[in-house]
């Protein structure tokens, strides 16, 4: 059996923060503190032992020392709250961002200088422990807050380090954002077939069967998503008409290239 992982401090239990509080209990977590102002928001984790649910950075209880520091707020509230968490700095905690865009450098201008920071980018499927996550060390991290950062990650899904900070603002355009892509592509896909006039419900059902079966396929095969393309392509056929709709030079290829070209610009914007 694996240790259970040690006291975290979770700012911000929304969307992200909650579904990564929900992998660290599933995976066995000795204790959390959850600082949320919306109360509705952390309700569900509220009756848990382990978990004590606080309001404000102000009660959070004496004497409680994190080995992380957990931020999933919005890069937009990290100035406004940062400065609150900057008694935990020291050589037993490190700060595990989430937020999209802010900076390393950015993160340790509220929370200290020489604070432990690593910066990491998961996605919504962490919900499911089918997450994807990138993350950067920065500056003093040590190899057990690396690995701490690491296995907290690792209870919501996959994850990979870069070297390169940067990196992070194309992640984030890419694997971050990206379950919502898919999920538009649910959405037209499904618009699409009631304009051929086939029922709601039924449309429904097809396409979240064939867009989840479709990425079902592509976690299970060795093969490159081109080649699995080419598997339901036959020759003069009608996938090939839809095709080379979607694959002109105008369409899919460059309107992807300028979508994630236009998210990366955005997460730079954030780095505070
Ligand atoms: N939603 C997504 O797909 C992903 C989001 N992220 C990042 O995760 C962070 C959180 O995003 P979501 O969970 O989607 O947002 P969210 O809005 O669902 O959650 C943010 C939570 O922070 C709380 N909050 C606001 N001010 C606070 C403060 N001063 N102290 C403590 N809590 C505070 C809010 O009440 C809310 O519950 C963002 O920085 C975002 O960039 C990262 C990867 C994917
Ligand atoms: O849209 C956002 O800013 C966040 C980061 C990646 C997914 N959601």
């Amino acid at each position: 059996m694996t240790e259970p992982l040690p006291p975290v401090l979770l700012v911000g239990c929304g969307k992200m923060g909650g579904a990564m509080l929900s992998g660290w209990l599933e995976r066995g977590l000795s204790r959390a503190v959850v600082v949320e102002p919306h109360g509705p928001a952390a309700a569900a984790f509220a009756g848990d032992p382990v978990v004590r649910v606080v309001a404000t950075p102000e009660a959070i209880p004496a004497g409680f020392t994190p080995a992380a520091v957990v931020l999933a707020i919005k890069p937009q509230e990290a100035d406004a709250a940062l400065p609150a968490y900057a008694r935990f700095a020291g050589p037993d905690t490190v700060f595990l961002s989430i937020m999209a865009g802010r900076t390393v450098a950015a993160i340790r201008r509220g929370v200290g200088e020489d604070a432990a920071v690593v910066r990491a980018m998961p996605n919504t499927p962490a919900a499911i422990r089918r997450g994807f996550t990138v993350a950067c060390a920065g500056p003093g991290v040590t190899a057990a807050q690396r690995a701490l950062c690491g296995a907290l990650l690792a209870a919501v899904g996959e994850v990979a380090w870069v070297g390169k900070e940067e990196l992070l603002d194309p992640v984030t355009a890419v694997s971050g954002g990206g379950p919502a892509y898919v999920f538009l592509l649910a959405e037209v896909m499904e618009a699409a077939a009631v304009e051929q006039g086939i029922p709601r419900d039924l449309a429904r059902r097809m396409v979240r069967a064939t867009v989840s079966g479709a990425g079902a396929l592509l976690a299970a095969s060795d093969e490159e998503a081109a080649e699995l393309r080419r598997a339901v392509t036959s020759p003069k056929g009608t996938t090939e008409r839809a095709l080379a709709v979607l694959m002109a030079p105008d369409a899919w290829p460059a309107l992807m290239s300028r979508a994630i070209a236009a998210a990366t610009a955005r997460a730079r914007e954030l780095a505070g």
